[in-house]
C-alpha cells in the first residue's frame, strides 16, 4: 500500500468526519483505530485516517502518539500528513493542537505549517483569523459551554500562539482570493520573518481548494475536514489519485438490534435527544448515580434488554450546561467526564452482548471510549447521514458484522438519530 495522504485525527468522530469527506472527494479511504496492526487486512486505499483519542490527554502523550502515527504513514509512502483537529478548534491553552503541530513540523522539516479549521459545509468559517460557528464567533457559540474544553476566544492566531512555541501568522481572505501563487509568496514572507505556522482564512469551498493546492506542496498541514477537502481535490487535480476512485462500502444489510448512546452535552445533541423521544424509548441516566458505581449501568442495560426486541432504544447521560457545571464542581471535570465515558463503554459492551449490531454514538470522547471497548480496529465509510457523519462498517472485528455512526456532538439535524438508523439497515 502506498499512501497518497496520511491523516492523524485527534478523536474518533473527527476521524470519521474526515474519512467521509475524503471518500466523497474520490479518495479510497479507511479509518483505523490507532496505528493498524501489521496483520489487519486493509483494502487498497489512497488515504488512511488514524484515529487517536488525543484531544484531551496530556500534551506530551498527544505528541508521542501523533509522532508514532506520522512515522507509520511516512513509512507507507505518505508525502503529506494532515493533523485533523476539530472544526471548532477544541483545545485548551495547555494544548494539544500547538504541541502536536510543533512536533510534526520539526519532524517534517517544513518551515511553515498552514492551519485552518474551516469547514463551510457545517457552518465553520474563518475570517481575519476569527472562527465563526454559523453566524456567531466561536466564543459566543455553544462551544463556550463544552464540558472538557470550553472555547472563550475566537481569534485563532491568539489561541494557537498560546499553545505553540513558534510565532503564528495570518493569511487573510484577501490573499487567499488572489490564488495559490500569491498565498505561496505570502507564506514565504511569513517564514522569512520567523513565523512557523499561519492561520489561513476560508469562507467558501473554493478557498479550501486554493489552500489544498498550496498545502500539498508542504509535508504537514493542520485542519478540519475542509482542509481534507482541499487536499483531496488537489490530489485528484494533480493526477496523483484517480478521480472517482472511491468505492462506497457494500450495502449488504447487517440486521440485528439497534441502539443509540449519547454522551455529548452539546446543544445540537440535546435537541436531537428531545426529538428522538417522539419515536423511540429514551432512558436518561442519572450522572450522579453513574459516578457512584456500576448499578446505574446495570439498571440501564436491564431497561434496554426489555425493549431491544421491539426496536431501537437510546440511552443518554447528556445534561444541560448548568447541570454539567454542577456535577463537575462536585467531582472535578476530568473525573466526571472519564467516569461517564467508561459507563458508556460498559453500556456498549453490554448492548453488543445482548445482540446490538447497529450502534449510534453521539460525542467524540464518548465514541472513543465505546470503540476502544468494543475492540474495533477500523472502519470503511458508507452512506452520509449528515454533513460530517457517515455510516461506518467495522472491519477486522472477529465475531459479528457491525454498523456504527460516530456523531460529533455538534453535527446533524434535529432528527439525526432517526436519520442514522434509517440508513443503518
Ligand atoms: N451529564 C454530564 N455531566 C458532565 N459531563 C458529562 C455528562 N454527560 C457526558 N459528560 C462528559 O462530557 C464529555 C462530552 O464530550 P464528547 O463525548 O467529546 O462530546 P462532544 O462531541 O459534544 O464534544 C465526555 O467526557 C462525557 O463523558
Ligand atoms: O471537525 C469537527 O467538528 C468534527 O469532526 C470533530 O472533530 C468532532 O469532535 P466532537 O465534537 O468532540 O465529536
Amino acid at each position: 500500500m502506498t499512501l497518497a495522504l496520511g491523516c492523524i485525527a485527534d478523536d474518533y468522530t473527527g476521524a470519521s468526519d474526515l474519512a467521509n469527506t475524503l471518500t466523497r472527494c474520490g479518495l479510497r479511504t479507511v479509518q483505523t483505530i490507532g496505528i493498524p496492526a501489521d496483520d489487519l487486512q486493509l483494502p487498497e486505499v489512497d488515504a488512511v485516517v488514524v484515529s487517536l483519542k488525543s484531544r484531551s490527554i496530556a500534551a506530551s502523550k498527544a505528541v508521542e502518539k501523533s509522532r508514532a502515527a506520522e512515522k507509520w504513514m511516512r513509512s507507507r509512502g505518505a508525502d503529506h500528513v494532515l493533523f485533523k483537529i476539530c472544526s471548532t478548534f477544541d483545545s485548551t491553552d495547555a494544548g494539544n493542537i500547538g504541541p502536536v503541530m510543533d512536533a510534526l513540523r520539526i519532524d517534517s522539516g517544513d518551515s511553515i505549517v498552514l492551519v485552518t479549521p474551516a469547514f463551510p459545509e457545517t457552518g465553520r468559517t474563518v475570517y481575519q483569523g476569527n472562527l465563526f460557528v454559523g453566524a456567531v464567533p466561536l466564543n459566543e457559540s455553544p462551544l463556550k459551554d463544552h464540558p472538557l474544553n470550553p472555547m472563550h476566544d475566537s481569534n485563532l492566531v491568539r489561541v494557537l500562539a498560546r499553545q505553540s512555541v513558534t510565532n503564528i501568522g495570518l493569511v487573510d481572505l484577501g490573499v487567499v482570493a488572489c490564488g495559490a501563487d500569491v498565498v505561496r509568496t505570502h507564506l514565504d514572507g511569513l517564514s522569512e520573518n520567523g513565523f512557523g505556522a499561519a492561520i489561513i482564512d476560508a469562507v467558501f469551498a473554493s478557498d479550501l481548494e486554493t489552500i489544498g493546492a498550496v498545502a500539498l506542496g508542504h509535508r504537514v498541514s493542520v485542519g478540519a475536514s475542509g482542509m481534507g477537502l482541499g487536499l483531496a481535490r488537489a490530489l485528484v487535480a494533480s493526477g496523483r489519485v484517480k478521480a472517482n476512485a472511491a468505492t462506497s462500502i457494500k450495502d449488504t444489510p447487517v440486521g440485528g438490534a439497534a441502539a443509540c448512546l449519547a454522551g455529548s452535552c452539546s446543544q445540537a445533541t440535546l435537541q436531537q435527544i428531545a426529538r428522538a423521544e417522539q419515536v423511540m424509548p429514551v432512558l436518561h441516566l442519572d450522572p450522579e448515580q453513574v459516578i457512584a458505581g456500576g448499578a446505574e449501568v446495570q439498571r440501564a442495560l436491564g431497561w434496554a434488554k426489555e425493549r431491544l426486541g421491539k426496536g431501537p432504544v437510546l440511552i443518554a447521560s447528556s445534561s444541560t450546561p448548568d447541570q454539567v457545571t454542577a456535577l463537575q464542581k462536585r467531582h472535578g471535570r476530568d473525573a466526571a467526564g472519564h467516569a461517564i465515558e467508561q459507563a458508556m463503554a460498559d453500556l456498549a459492551e453490554g448492548l453488543v452482548r445482548a445482540g446490538v449490531q447497529r450502534l449510534v454514538v453521539a460525542g467524540g470522547e464518548t465514541s472513543g471510549a465505546v470503540v476502544d471497548r468494543l475492540g474495533i480496529p477500523g472502519f470503511l465509510v458508507g452512506a452520509e447521514i449528515a454533513a460530517g457523519v457517515p455510516v461506518l462498517r467495522a472491519v477486522g472485528a472477529a465475531e459479528r458484522q457491525m454498523l456504527l455512526a460516530l456523531k460529533s456532538g455538534n453535527f446533524g439535524g434535529p432528527a439525526f438519530f432517526e436519520d442514522a438508523l434509517g440508513l443503518m439497515t
